[in-house]
């Protein structure tokens, strides 16, 4: 069939007439945590008692120094003593487990994804069934219907909801679900997307001390559990969107070459085994910088001017993730001060850890008390960004709305 002019521009309003005109933006978040909160610094103790590894004490002793370096103040947990001392399996890595660590999850991560994303549909303000689509991100399952029906279910969203299910994206996948969630927010007309990122990878993880993993005690020391949730829609400027917090400018992803081995996570009949190499610090001091740098030059945000005149929303992934990204990209103290905190905090809760983030800054901006504003709201302009294994760098520029108090 020939096209013709006129079906052309057929083609082109049809397709004009499905896109909102404008940016996406974050309208909502919401996070949850398991009851369990342990703190880090009992937990060295706590973790040999339970893993009756107590005779290991160098092991011990150098669980100890990493949790005192690890910038973690507490943690929450969905197992329990309760969890481990009913199911001996997680603690001989001879016996298979995955099965019965898969089992606990599949109820938890609806569930928990189901508290932090009904904040964020309250705080929205809107019944759950305008949600159109649905972004679930989530390292803690493996099964097919996945968690993201049953937290639609719990949720009473609506039958046709649009449902995506990103698997074992690990530490990039709160980013990810973003990005995928800007992407169809700006393409679909009306689309309000409820992003959910839950991990309870603290249960699929479990397992004694090895004197020859000693990355698994940094590990052991670093991971907790928790779920965030954030709405993203994109309105028409004639039609506001509700209470825009965060507009999301732009969003890209990009991997360090030849950095497979440096962050990793295989899931086999023991559960995850997370390998951490001592080389991912270097690669993000060294490589961090040239990588933001290409992602932003296509927005007119050059490094020219160094990057402190934006806010800074990173994956604390680990204390010396932070001062390494700090020092790569000479950011004065303070600029991270969110990712800072939520890592004392809640440690690093895989993907959901960036919505604590959000939440964080958002809250920080927000409150007059200027000894925890630090520079939030100096800054219209920033960077959100999620690392994990690959090394994958996700990359997501904000745009800060305005202040509440400070809209007409
Ligand atoms: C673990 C730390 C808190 C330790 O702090 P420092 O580095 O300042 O202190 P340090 O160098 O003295 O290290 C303390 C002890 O830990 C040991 N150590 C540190 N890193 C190690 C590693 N990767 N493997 C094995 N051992 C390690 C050191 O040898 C040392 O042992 P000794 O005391 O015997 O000399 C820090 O290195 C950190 O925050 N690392 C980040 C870990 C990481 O890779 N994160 C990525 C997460 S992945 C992620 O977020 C994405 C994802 O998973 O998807």
């Amino acid at each position: 069939m020939a096209a013709t002019a006129g079906g052309a521009s057929v083609l082109q309003e049809s397709r004009q007439g499905q896109r909102p005109n404008s940016t996406a933006a974050v309208l909502a978040i919401g996070t949850a945590n398991p009851a369990n909160c342990l703190h880090q610094d009992e937990y060295p103790d706590r973790y040999f008692r339970v893993t009756k590894s107590d005779h290991l004490t160098t092991l011990k002793n150098q669980m100890k120094r990493i949790c005192e370096k690890s910038g973690v103040r507490k943690r929450y947990f969905h197992f329990t003593e309760e969890t481990i001392a009913g199911h001996p399996e997680f603690l001989d890595p001879a016996l298979p487990s995955l099965d019965a660590r898969l089992a606990i999850a599949a109820d938890a991560v609806p569930e928990l994804a189901a508290v932090a994303a009904a904040r964020a549909i309250a705080e929205w303000g809107r019944p759950a069934a305008d949600i159109t689509h649905l972004v679930l991100s989530t390292s803690s399952s493996a099964q097919s219907p996945g968690p993201d029906l049953r937290l639609a279910d719990l949720l009473g969203l609506r039958p046709a909801v649009q449902r995506t299910l990103l698997f074992f994206h690990a530490c990039f996948g709160g980013s990810s679900a973003l990005r995928v969630a800007k992407d169809i927010a700006e393409s679909h007309r009306g689309a309000r997307v409820l992003v959910a990122v839950c991990e309870v990878n603290s249960l699929l993880s479990f397992r004694p001390p090895q004197e020859a993993r000693l990355d698994g005690l940094v590990a052991a020391a670093l991971f907790g559990d928790g779920a965030g949730a954030v709405i993203v829609g994109a309105g028409d400027p004639a039609e506001p969107v509700e209470r825009p917090i965060f507009y999301m400018m732009s969003a890209s992803q990009a991997t360090l070459p030849g950095t497979e081995d440096a962050v990793s996570m295989h899931l086999g009949d023991g559960g995850y085994d997370i390998g951490l190499s001592a080389t991912a610090l270097a690669l993000v001091r060294d490589r961090i910088e040239a990588c933001l740098a290409d992602m932003v030059a296509p927005l007119g945000l050059t490094a020219g001017g160094g990057w402190n005149g934006l806010f800074w929303a990173v994956h604390p992934g680990g204390r010396a993730i932070l001062d390494s990204c700090e020092a790569a990209l000479a950011l004065e103290p303070g600029k991270l001060a969110a990712s800072r905190h939520v890592l004392s905090e809640y440690g690093t809760v895989y993907g959901a850890t960036i919505v604590f983030v959000l939440d964080e800054i958002r809250r920080r901006r927000r409150n007059g008390d200027q000894t925890e504003r630090d520079d939030m709201l100096d800054c219209e302009w920033g960077v959100m960004l999620g690392v994990g294994p690959g090394v994958t760098v996700e990359m997501t520029v904000l745009h800060a709305a305005a202040l509440p108090s400070k809209m007409n």
